[in-house]
């Protein structure tokens, strides 16, 4: 049974640290600036990669520091993803983390996880997210791109249409629940 429970973080409100400037750090960055590409990122790592370099060359929120990790790093953060190339580094954050009860991701090891990163199916404002439970995140980005294929680009249009209709409808809670399921029915 997968236990996790979605949500949809308004991430631009919020203050994310990512440990560690390599693969890991430049694929959990860009994930974050695909969706929310005004938050508040400190990314800090002794080495940095050139393509994180140019990343926080377009994105004026993400700051970048060259330095190893402190527990310093973690004061005013919500969200903590870890990701550097030395396990006990990453176990030492998540354990301090834990102690300062922020949510943390050490990607590479699910058991230390509060939460996953997810695959992302963007249609115009329809997102979808997938995940595997940590079984096969190579299935959810298969899976991401057959959704990406067949939904159709139409969509926003509904989406829009829909919100309008929404937003003149009167009459109280229930009325407005029944037309807009009327409305909507041909979808099934
Ligand atoms: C969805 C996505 C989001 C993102 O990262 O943005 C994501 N991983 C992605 C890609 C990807 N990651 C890996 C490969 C190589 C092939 C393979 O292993 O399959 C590929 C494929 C590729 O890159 O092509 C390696 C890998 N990843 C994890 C482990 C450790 C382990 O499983 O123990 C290892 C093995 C390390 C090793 O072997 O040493 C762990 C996690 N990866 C997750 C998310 C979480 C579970 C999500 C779920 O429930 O499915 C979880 C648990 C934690 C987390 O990272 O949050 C993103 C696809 C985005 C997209 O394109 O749509
Ligand atoms: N590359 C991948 O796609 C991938 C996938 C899954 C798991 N992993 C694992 O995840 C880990 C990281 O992988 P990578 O490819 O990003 O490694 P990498 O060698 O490219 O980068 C490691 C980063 O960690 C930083 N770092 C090391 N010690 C630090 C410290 N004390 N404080 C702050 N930053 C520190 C380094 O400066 C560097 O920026 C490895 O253990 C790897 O086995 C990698």
């Amino acid at each position: 049974m997968n236990t996790l429970f979605p949500i949809f973080l308004k991430l631009e409100q919020l203050q994310v640290l990512i440990v560690g400037g390599g693969y890991v750090g430049l694929e959990k960055l860009t994930a974050v600036l695909a969706n929310a590409p005004q938050t508040d990122v400190t990314l800090v790592a002794p080495e940095i990669r050139a393509e994180i370099h140019a990343l926080a060359q377009q994105h004026p929120h993400v700051k970048l520091v060259i330095d190893v990790y402190n527990p310093s790093f973690l004061e005013e953060k919500d969200l903590v993803i870890v990701g550097t190339n030395d396990k006990s580094v990453n176990r030492q954050i998540q354990e301090d983390c834990k102690a300062k009860r922020l949510l943390v991701n050490v990607a590479d090891t699910p058991d230390l996880c509060d939460f996953y990163l997810s695959s992302v199916v963007k249609k115009g404002d329809l997102k979808i997210a997938i995940s595997t439970n940590g079984k096969s995140p190579t299935f959810a980005k298969r899976f991401r791109e057959v959704l990406e294929e067949i939904l159709p680009d139409t969509l926003q249009e509904t989406l829009d249409n829909l919100q309008q209709i929404r937003n003149k409808l009167k009459g109280d809670f229930q009325e407005k629940m029944d037309k807009l399921n009327e409305i909507t029915k041909v979808m099934k």
